[in-house]
């Protein structure tokens, strides 16, 4: 389990990004992190990494503090960055020289994944496409079988039918000890996968948790649907015109079940942080602040 207890982070000293933030996160799921450009999603996964430190609070991973980088820590850990650096090597070399850093490194999954993504492990990594690099850190990520495996926009520079392909590949990946945490803007690609989800949100300036649950919770608290009009009794969060009516999240009293639709969800949190934080802070469902 990995718990981030009232965490302060700023690159300016003065003006932290975050400030008090609280956040646990299970093994055996894939979170998706949600957030405005610039609302620190590349900065947390940093900090979870152990790349950044915390200027006040603790990060834990199990017995393990990220910022120290211990082996340990190390071996149970892949980030798949935004941006990324790849030697002009062939990918056989590539992953020669890296797996050994992974204990439970699989040299049969990575040869599958290759497969599926349409590469060989001939190929020069310097004449590859970014996509098709991409496809190569992704896989060794998910072949590393770390404890943690964190992917910053992952499905940037991806073609559509390898958005599928990443989706079944990340989910065939996931298991009981596994942490797995997506960073994206790309909610339309990762609709079926993610869950639970994590929205950050401003808040008098800081950026905050502003909901973190399952899709189960949030189909629970909040109802996906259209509407002919907008002049109806239940609450409305968010609301845009749609062919036929309105498409709406709305407050959901009864229970009853709808689609979760992920970038109406975004847009129904930045627009209502505080009316989701106390529909969501049922002690079954963990948010911060
Ligand atoms: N190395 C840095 N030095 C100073 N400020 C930084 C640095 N990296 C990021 N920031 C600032 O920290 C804030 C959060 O950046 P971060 O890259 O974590 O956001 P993000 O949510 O990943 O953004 P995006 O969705 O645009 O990729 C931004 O205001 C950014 O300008």
């Amino acid at each position: 389990m990995i718990v981030l207890d009232d965490v302060t982070f700023g690159y300016r000293r003065k003006k932290p990004l975050y400030a008090g933030l609280n956040l646990t996160l299970e093994p055996g799921s894939v979170y998706g992190l949600l957030g405005p450009n610039g609302a620190g999603k590349s900065t947390l996964l940093r900090l979870l990494a152990g790349l950044l430190y915390p200027q006040q609070g603790q990060i834990r991973a199990g017995d393990l503090v990220p910022g120290d980088r211990k082996p340990a820590f190390l071996e149970e850990l892949f980030l798949v960055p935004e941006e990324f650096y790849l030697p002009p090597v062939r990918i056989r070399q590539f992953v020669d020289s890296n797996a050994p850093f992974y204990p439970r490194f699989s040299h049969a999954q990575m040869t599958g994944y290759l497969r599926e993504f349409g590469l060989t492990d001939e190929q020069k990594l310097n004449e590859l496409s970014y996509g098709q690099k991409k496809k190569v850190l992704i896989g060794f990520g998910l072949a590393t079988n770390t404890a943690l495996l964190l992917m910053d926009e992952p499905t940037n520079g991806l073609d559509i039918p390898s958005k599928s392909q990443f989706r079944r590949l990340v989910a065939g990946a996931v298991d009981e000890r596994r942490t797995v945490v997506i960073s994206t803007h790309q909610v339309r690609d990762l609709e079926a996968l993610i869950d639970p989800v994590i929205i950050l949100a401003e808040r008098d300036g800081r950026m905050t948790v502003a909901l973190k649950a399952s899709v189960e919770e949030i189909t629970t608290q909040l109802w996906f649907g259209m509407l002919p009009t907008l002049d109806v009794a239940r609450p409305l969060l968010f609301s845009e015109r749609a062919v036929g009516g309105y498409a709406v999240v709305a407050e959901n009293p009864t229970g009853e079940p709808s689609r979760l639709d992920l970038e109406r969800l975004f847009n129904a949190v930045q627009a209502h942080p505080d009316r989701i934080r106390t529909l969501f802070s049922s002690p079954s469902t963990v948010t911060a602040l």
